[in-house]
């Protein structure tokens, strides 16, 4: 459905020079060198999926989601979406494509949030009743009503943010880009946002790319992650995958109904002690080295197990270990 075949893109940066003047120079010369924001990125996404898009600031997020947009056009490479490309087609893949851009709004900024949705659908040529049907569906799922009437510049930033997403499925696109949907919001509205992104996957079956700092948006959502750090691709695979490869250590605390006795030596045991009470344990063991059942059953030789408690390790660690 979205198939992104060895895209680049690079801009070209007047070159500064140091020393007097030379910043007017600089202004005045033609000398110029090329940046890349995205070199050689090939990935493809299917009916259905929820991928998180995720690198670093300048990693080249935005660019990429802009030339799957067709708002930019790629130095090299090709972008399809349904077998077609967003530059050469842009008024049939549009149609396919909701798109919302957390730090800026699609919306009229004076206008009622109602009046954006009637400009929105005379511009997509929305059958009334269509329109009328689409609104309620997404008013009841997004709770619209209680600022329907109100201009947009004096929303909350949830409210907006649910407002942006309405306006981005007003003509029922197939695919979203989504960039930075949750940036700002407090835990509820984004937990609000979650759950509607989880509900139009899920249901509706849309198919969405997710650019986020945010990694418990990343891990409550996407079912595959796709890692960018500078402008080239990191990785490409499940979370848990990327879990797996990093290889950071998981912590396993339990106490024993009653006092344990450690058996062996500790040289041989697949994971190290952390700390030691009088009925209870905590060690660290790395997953790629042992399974938890295989602790577990060392564990539960030293003595009666009452409770196990298991902290894997934080996703955002994870990832920063891949920037
Ligand atoms: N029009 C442009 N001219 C020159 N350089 C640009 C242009 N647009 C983007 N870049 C550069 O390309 C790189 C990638 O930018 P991009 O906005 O795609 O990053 P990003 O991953 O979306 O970052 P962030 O998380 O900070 O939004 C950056 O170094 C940026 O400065």
């Amino acid at each position: 459905m979205i198939e992104v075949e060895r895209i680049s893109k690079s801009f070209k940066i007047p070159v500064v020079k140091e020393g007097r003047f030379q910043g007017i120079r600089s202004l005045l010369s033609r000398e110029s060198t090329e940046k890349f924001a995205v070199k050689d990125i090939s990935f493809r996404v299917n009916r259905g999926e929820f991928v998180g898009y995720i690198g670093p600031n300048g990693a080249g997020k935005s660019t990429t989601i802009k030339m799957l947009t067709g708002i930019l056009h790629p130095s090299a490479g090709e972008v399809r979406i349904f077998g077609l490309s967003p530059q050469k087609h842009r008024r049939e893949v549009v149609r396919h494509l909701g798109v919302v851009f957390g730090q800026r709004t699609q919306l009229w900024w004076d206008l009622p949030v109602k009046d954006s949705f009637e400009i929105l659908a005379a511009m997509y040529k929305l059958d009334h009743r269509i329109k009328e049907a689409r609104l309620a569906q997404l008013s009841e799922i997004l709770q619209l009503d209680e600022f329907i009437s109100t201009p947009v510049r004096k929303l909350s930033l949830g409210q907006r943010m649910r407002a942006d997403l309405a306006a981005s499925m007003l003509h029922d696109p197939d695919i979203l880009f989504l960039d930075e949907p949750t940036i700002g919001l407090d835990v509820v509205a984004k937990r609000n946002i979650r759950e509607f992104l989880a509900k139009i996957n899920r249901e509706l079956n849309k198919t969405i790319l997710l650019t986020t700092h945010d990694m418990d948006d990343i891990e409550q959502l996407c079912q595959r992650v796709i890692v960018i750090n500078h402008g080239t691709l990191a990785y490409n695979g499940s979370i848990q995958e990327l879990r797996d490869r990093i290889g950071l250590p998981t912590i396993i605390k339990v106490s024993y109904r009653q006092s344990f006795a450690e058996e062996g030596s500790t040289a041989d045991l697949p994971f190290t002690i952390l700390e030691r009470e009088e009925s209870a344990l905590t060690i660290q063991c790395n997953r790629q080295e042992t399974t938890a059942m295989e602790v577990l059953r060392i564990l539960n030789q030293w003595g009666e197990v009452d409770d196990v408690h298991m902290e894997e390790p934080d996703f955002e660690d994870v990832i920063h270990r891949v920037y």
